[in-house]
């Protein structure tokens, strides 16, 4: 267990799926419960960024909360969270990961709080920097939907949401972030690198999730 919180992003339109995909069953599991589970024994409190729909969450007893820039998309809901979360470091995570497990989020709360130890003085984000973020590349692009937070990071990201700015992705690449290989976390998980930030936007994105997990 690591003094840190676990976010849980799940306040999307669920669009492209045409139904909420935070509740969408695997294994007769909803993927956010499996998430929940992955993320409690690694963080000390798991909150939920519901946006829009937090009475969807209620059923879990978690701490769910909405969003202040409401309808903004996933920017809102790491905004919420880490202004809700009462730790230095949190762990973020999208609701519809079929892949992203206890072992990913061990990892980068073991780097976060690795950077956090090593504070102003830690050489590798620069002298006098600190790492206000752990995020992974995969095929080279970071993958802020499943990463780890300082929230320090909070009044820039606050600043973005208020100028109208809601790419998450873009706003990650500005980060002064401690990159971790997608490999490496990957293999710790036991998928393929490609997989690891897998998320089920589309029907098809759950079938092909049913068909890995329920064999
Ligand atoms: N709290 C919160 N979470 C969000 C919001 N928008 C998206 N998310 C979550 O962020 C993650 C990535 O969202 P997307 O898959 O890009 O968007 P979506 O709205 O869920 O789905 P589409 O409508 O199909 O684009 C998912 O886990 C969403 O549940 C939001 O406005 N608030």
């Amino acid at each position: 267990m690591f003094d840190i919180t676990a976010i849980v992003l799940a306040g999307g339109r669920s669009s492209r799926m045409g139904r909420n995909k935070a509740l969408l069953p695997l294994n007769g599991v909803p993927v956010i419960e499996r998430l929940i589970r992955e993320m409690e024994s690694v963080a000390g409190e798991v909150i939920i960024a519901g946006g829009g729909q937090p009475e969807a969450y209620r059923y879990l007893e978690k701490n769910v909360i909405g969003d202040l820039f409401p309808e903004t998309g996933p920017m809102a809901g790491l905004h919420a969270g880490l202004t809700e979360a009462k730790t230095a470091w949190s762990l973020a995570v999208a609701c519809d990961m079929p892949f992203a497990g206890q072992a990913v989020f061990a990892q980068l709360a073991e780097r976060a709080l690795k950077a956090e130890q090593d504070g102003w003085n830690g050489t590798e984000a620069g002298p006098g920097k600190r790492f206000e973020a752990v995020i992974p590349t995969v095929e080279g692009r970071r993958q802020p939907l499943l990463a780890a937070y300082r929230r320090s990071v909070l009044p820039g990201l606050e600043n973005e949401l208020r100028e109208g700015n809601f790419k998450l992705t873009r706003w990650a690449e500005g980060l002064r972030a401690e990159i971790v290989d997608g490999a490496v976390l990957a293999g710790a998980a036991g998928v393929r690198e490609e997989d690891l930030p897998f998320n089920m936007n589309r029907p098809e994105d759950y079938r092909r999730a049913q068909e890995w997990l329920e064999q």
